[in-house]
């Protein structure tokens, strides 16, 4: 893997390297030539690297890259990671305004829940890209862990606690996952949530078990239980269903995505609104990535989809950092600028 790293990091040659949640080992897919493959559909085995927008999707094929594993073990020092939580240059006035216009808008009928992000700037150091991932990979051992590069697509990195879908042997399974809390000493297991959070995290399960019924059957959900990320923990229900027609594979994708746990709901109106809103282009922030049609290195039916979120997009020696929440009527601008700040904590503590 690593003769193949830095072949491609010097001749700037597209790469994925990533590792599941609670594996050890990092897959590795190095495009042979730095050509740019972009798609609508999923139909080929691939690696999707898919932006918010869900439309046009970056996408690396294995006959055209050399594929690789790595098990070893490997030390990383901390040592020099000093970030400070509050940055100076983020326009906090901005996002209070937004959130207030979000809970306005849903006071109006218009949305019932709205995701608004901020992007935030944090100088970096150009010569430490690989530090960063493998802190990533020894921080969140139960992230889905990557490290993206395209010559026209930029460097991404990040550590997600959120699948988007796993299909295997005609089993769908997902999370509905929302509401965020830092996590206290006491165990993590019973704190309690507050109205607001249940809410939001209820919206985004009532919408998947919508999304999935077309296509599948034999829907199981369990309770809303408290998951731990990182310093966060969140409101997860695990869901699963039998896809009633193999063919529905991508059409359970594009129904999913973007979920309520990262766009709102209804999905079109909130949407909208982040477009027109937010100030920024998410990029590939809130997209999708991961195995499509391929299993650990190897063709196959099963696919693994991963939520781009907790992530960061790196230019030379400036990271930006994606923060966003869900936005409902009992929101309070202020706490949702904070709970933002609270989300950078999972990337910035690995600079
Ligand atoms: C939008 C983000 O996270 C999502 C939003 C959450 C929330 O609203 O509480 C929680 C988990 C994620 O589904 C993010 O981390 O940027």
């Amino acid at each position: 893997m690593q003769d193949l790293l830095v072949r491609a990091l010097s001749e700037n040659l597209p790469f994925v390297i990533y590792r599941e949640p609670n594996e050890v080992t990092r897959l590795g897919w190095f495009q042979i030539e730095n050509h740019l493959n972009k798609v609508t559909e999923l139909e080929k085995s691939c690696f999707v690297f898919a932006p918010f927008s869900g439309e046009e999707k970056v996408v690396f094929y294995p006959d055209e890259c050399q594929l690789v594993q790595d098990d070893q073990d490997f030390n990383v020092d901390f040592s020099e990671n000093e970030q400070s939580l509050e940055n100076s240059n983020v326009d906090k006035s901005f996002h209070i305004q937004l959130v207030s216009k979000g809970i306005e808008a849903i006071k109006n009928n218009s949305i019932e829940k709205v995701v608004l992000s901020r992007k935030e700037e944090v100088p970096i150091n150009e010569n430490s890209y690989e530090i960063y991932f493998n802190r990533f990979l020894k921080k969140y051992p139960t992230a889905f862990v990557y490290w993206f590069y395209h010559p026209e697509v930029g460097v991404w990195m990040g550590a997600t606690p959120e699948q988007l879908v796993k299909i295997e042997n005609n089993k769908v399974q997902t999370v509905a996952l929302a509401g965020t809390m830092v996590a206290s000493d006491s165990n993590f297991k019973d704190v309690v949530w507050g109205d607001k959070e249940i809410k939001e995290q209820q919206i985004v399960t009532n919408f998947i078990v919508d999304a999935l019924q077309p296509f599948t059957e034999n829907l199981q959900q369990t309770e809303p239980y408290a998951f731990k990320a990182g310093s966060l923990i969140h409101i997860k229900t695990d869901i699963q269903a039998e896809l009633s027609n193999k063919e529905n594979d991508f059409k359970v994708v594009k129904a999913l995505h973007p979920t309520p746990a990262l766009c709102g709901f209804p999905k079109k109106a909130a949407h909208d609104f982040i477009v027109k809103n937010e100030g920024y282009n998410r990029e590939y922030y809130g997209g999708y990535l991961g195995e499509w049609k391929f299993n650990n290195l190897d063709y196959s039916d099963n696919s693994n989809l991963f939520v781009n979120l907790r992530c960061m997009k790196i230019e030379k020696s400036k990271a930006y950092l994606f923060l966003g929440g869900g936005v409902n009527k009992d929101s309070d601008p202020e706490s949702e600028y904070y709970e933002t700040v609270n989300k950078s904590k999972t990337v910035k503590s690995i600079l």
